[in-house]
């Protein structure tokens, strides 16, 4: 039986990451698309040989599977075998270093979404389109408008890496497992983030009844610089996680599960009024199944949540106010 098609445009740590567990769960054949390596004296078409060795990985542990690797350019040309995907994950871009916010990738990075944006538009028009570059709330409102897709299939990925990270730091601190947190980061995937501490919980005891207050605030802060923390570490941003919180989202979709967790997703109408945001993409949480984001959930926020909200709101829009002044949407 044929699988379904999951297209990887940009095939560097994240790209190869998410590859490597959609093949290993076996769930989808895997095309991956990146850039050729120039050397002074010979061309390497890396993402091919990558394909290859994540092939026969997943063949060594038993799943037929197939993943193959496109040698793209700049400019745009090497995206025909986009055609047929289902899904779509955008991880093409550069990440950041230390010292550096998500934000200063934006107009390095805008240029490469609009390109790949015009390709999936042409070559896979009913696709549905994850996207990861950073700042990824803006990269995805890019490619939301540059691919003239519907809301529900252009989405981004940051609030499912986010809660993992919040989660990972309150299962340590209260030795439980994860499967027994409830946990939500919503808003902008930048330092503004809003970890939801009034929805979140243990076995259904608030947090603020197991952590003292002032343990608790450190943790939050540690979530909203969870990224950081590991630019610090590595020199370079993470990919563990954030590819298999991106292959979780690709796997919802194609099993059509139903699961809400957070998205980056548009807000208009009856949410935009919600969440006092409109016109933005944005983390809040979403119901993934076949047709994509099949709708936008609106979890209740303490007064200084909301505060905290619409400061993250206003990081996403002056982000999506430069590009619009760069005249690239
Ligand atoms: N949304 C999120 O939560 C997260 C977002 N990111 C972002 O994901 C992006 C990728 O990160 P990494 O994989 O670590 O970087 P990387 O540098 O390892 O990989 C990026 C890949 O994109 C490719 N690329 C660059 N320009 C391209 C173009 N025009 N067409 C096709 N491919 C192109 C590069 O050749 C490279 O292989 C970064 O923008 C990073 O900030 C990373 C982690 C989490
Ligand atoms: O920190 C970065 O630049 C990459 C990212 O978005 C994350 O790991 O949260």
């Amino acid at each position: 039986m044929s699988k379904p098609i999951v297209s990887v445009v940009g095939a560097g740590n994240v790209g190869e990451h998410v590859a490597n567990i959609l093949a290993i769960n076996g769930i989808a054949d895997v095309r991956m698309f990146d850039l050729a390596r120039k050397t002074e004296n010979k061309v390497f078409e890396v993402v091919k040989g990558k394909a290859l060795d994540i092939k026969q990985m997943a063949i060594s542990l038993g799943k037929d599977v197939n993943v193959e690797g496109f040698t793209v350019t700049p400019e745009g040309e090497g995206y025909e075998a986009l055609e047929g995907s289902d899904i779509i994950v955008v991880t093409a871009g550069f990440p950041r270093r230390p010292g550096m916010s998500r934000d200063d990738l934006l107009s390095k990075n805008v240029g490469i979404i609009k390109v790949i944006s015009e390709r999936i538009k042409q070559y896979a028009p009913n696709s549905i389109v994850i996207v990861v570059s950073n700042p990824v709330d803006v990269m995805t409102y890019a490619a939301f408008k540059l691919t003239g897709f519907e809301k529900n299939r252009v989405l981004g990925m940051a609030g499912v890496l986010d809660t993992a990270r919040f989660k990972t730091f309150l299962a340590e601190e209260l030795n439980v497992s994860v499967k027994s947190i409830n946990a939500y980061v919503l808003g902008g995937h930048g330092d503004d983030m809003v970890p939801v501490l009034t929805a979140s919980n243990v076995a259904g005891i608030p947090l603020t009844d197991l952590i003292e207050q002032d343990r608790l605030n450190e943790i939050v802060e540690r979530t909203k610089f969870g990224g950081g923390e590991i630019v610090n570490l590595m020199g370079t941003s993470a990919y563990h996680a954030p590819g298999s919180s991106a292959a979780y989202m690709v796997e919802a979709i194609l099993k059509d599960r139903k699961e809400i967790m957070p998205c980056s997703v548009y807000l208009e109408d009856d949410d935009a009024k919600y969440y006092e945001a409109d016109d933005i993409y944005i983390g809040v949480p979403a119901k993934l199944g076949k047709n994509g984001v099949e709708s936008i959930e609106k979890i209740p926020l303490s007064e200084e949540e909301r505060e905290n909200w619409k400061k993250s709101v206003e990081s996403v829009k002056a982000g999506i106010n430069r590009i619009k002044e760069l005249n690239l949407i």
